[in-house]
């Protein structure tokens, strides 16, 4: 079967009741939609039962800066062929602070908060009612839902919000999440989406995540320039060493340009979810055999939910610093870290808090949770464990509660 030949989504197809679907996606067709001389990540990400989807406010907006809705239309299509093929769909979309500006009469994409939020809070209704409307077209019901970096860092929060995923994903509708804007404050906001994106694909247990945006793949160097060449595949660190990300889009509408979204592959691979980096304007083809855009290679196993906050999500209150045996010991053997290969420490915590762990030259190499309090540690650190006194020679972050990180 090829990607044309996709099961398609009918638009004003009778509506279907709202009963709970099986929390297991339905495994798509037997078929592969993927020709098989693709990569096995492009394959994956065809495959994917539950996939994240994320759309840009550059894909989604007029060169006036409104909501474009035919593009919103063209990319509702898409997602609903993917749903009509068996996939459950969640969808991260921006846009609401582009869509609230020509309502407000601001002309350009403001840089203070409060005006930021004040458009977030206008543009978001009208975000969510075009989607309900455009995915009512195929009979498929939307739900809202607004996180803040709090729902994800909190251990509590990241499992109400499952819970609330799971539930909606049952019952068969699709989700469109994006940041609450309007109470996030500049200490805690994600700020772009992408790393939101990401966090969601591994809260949701997502098989593949899908970045679309206004550009069509990955290049080595910003494709506004002459000479950047297209990355189709990124097998590992290796394949993006050279590769130089902008920060600032072309559009001048969306937020963390193509590093954020680079990042954000990268985690999402390195906690073992395949991903593809799409033009929006491919939509179809990217949701369909995913011969386009560039495609991320797991490169790492799946964490549990407790050490993806751990290594990605939670927020760190201090660091320390080891030296290079230390390094070699936690990262390479995952051992636990002892205070004999600690060198300094810095910030304010208490034992059970999550701590960054640097190498010398300051690259964090891992985080964990701390066994002692930020003001007891000075006393121990360079010291080996014999030379402790017995109610201290204890790990100061065991091995369980440590998570190595890829090197940037
Ligand atoms: N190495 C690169 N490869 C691809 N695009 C890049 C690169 N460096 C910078 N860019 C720019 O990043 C932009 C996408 O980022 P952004 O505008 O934040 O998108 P979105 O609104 O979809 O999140 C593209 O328009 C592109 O011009
Ligand atoms: N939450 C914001 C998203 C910020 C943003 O611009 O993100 P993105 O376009 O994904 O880089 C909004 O909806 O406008």
């Amino acid at each position: 079967m090829t990607g044309s030949e996709l099961p398609q989504a009918t638009p004003s197809s009778p509506v279907a009741p709202l009963t709970p679907a099986p929390l297991t996606p339905a495994p798509l067709s037997t078929e592969p939609l993927t020709p098989a001389s693709l990569s096995a990540a492009r394959q994956a990400v065809s495959a994917a039962g539950r996939i994240v989807v994320k759309v840009g406010s550059s894909s989604l907006t007029t060169a006036e800066g409104g909501l474009d809705r035919s593009r919103l239309d063209a990319l509702v299509d898409a997602v609903a062929a993917r749903c009509a093929a068996g996939s459950q769909v969640v969808l991260v979309s921006s846009g609401a602070i582009a869509a609230g500006l020509a309502p407000l009469g601001v002309t350009r994409r403001p840089r203070d908060l409060a005006t930021q939020q004040a458009a977030a809070s206008v543009g978001q209704l009208t975000l969510a009612h075009a989607y309900a409307n455009s995915f009512g077209r195929y009979a498929l019901t939307v739900g809202q839902v607004l996180l803040t970096a709090d729902d994800v860092v909190r251990r509590a929060h990241y499992r109400n919000a499952q819970r609330t995923f799971s539930r909606l994903l049952a019952f068969g509708a699709v989700p469109v999440v994006n940041e609450n804007d309007t109470v996030a404050t500049e200490e805690i906001r994600f700020g772009d989406n992408d790393r939101l994106a990401a966090l969601v694909a591994h809260l949701v247990g997502a098989d593949a995540l899908f970045l679309l945006s206004d550009v069509d793949a990955l290049y080595d160097g910003d494709p506004r320039q002459p000479g950047a060449q297209r990355v189709t595949e990124v097998a590992g660190a290796a394949d993006v060493d050279g590769v130089r990300a902008g920060t600032v889009g072309a559009s001048g509408l969306g937020t963390g340009g193509m590093a954020s979204k680079l990042a954000a592959a990268r985690l999402a691979a390195s906690a073992g979810i395949p991903v593809l980096l799409a033009g929006a304007a491919d939509a179809v083809r990217a949701l369909g055999p995913a011969d386009v855009g560039t495609a991320f290679a797991v490169t790492g196993s799946r964490l549990t939910a407790r050490r993806f906050w751990l290594g990605h999500a939670a927020d760190a209150t201090g660091r320390l610093t080891l030296d290079d045996g230390a390094v070699a010991a936690v990262v390479g053997r995952r051992r636990s870290l002892l205070a004999a290969g600690i060198t300094a420490v810095d910030g304010s915590f208490d034992a059970g808090d999550v701590v960054e762990l640097v190498d010398l030259s300051g690259h964090v190499v891992a985080r964990g949770v701390v066994g002692f309090d930020a003001t007891e540690l000075p006393a121990l650190i360079g010291r080996s464990s014999h030379d402790l006194p017995a109610e201290q020679r204890r790990e100061v972050v065991h091995a369980d509660d440590l998570v190595p990180l890829p090197s940037p």
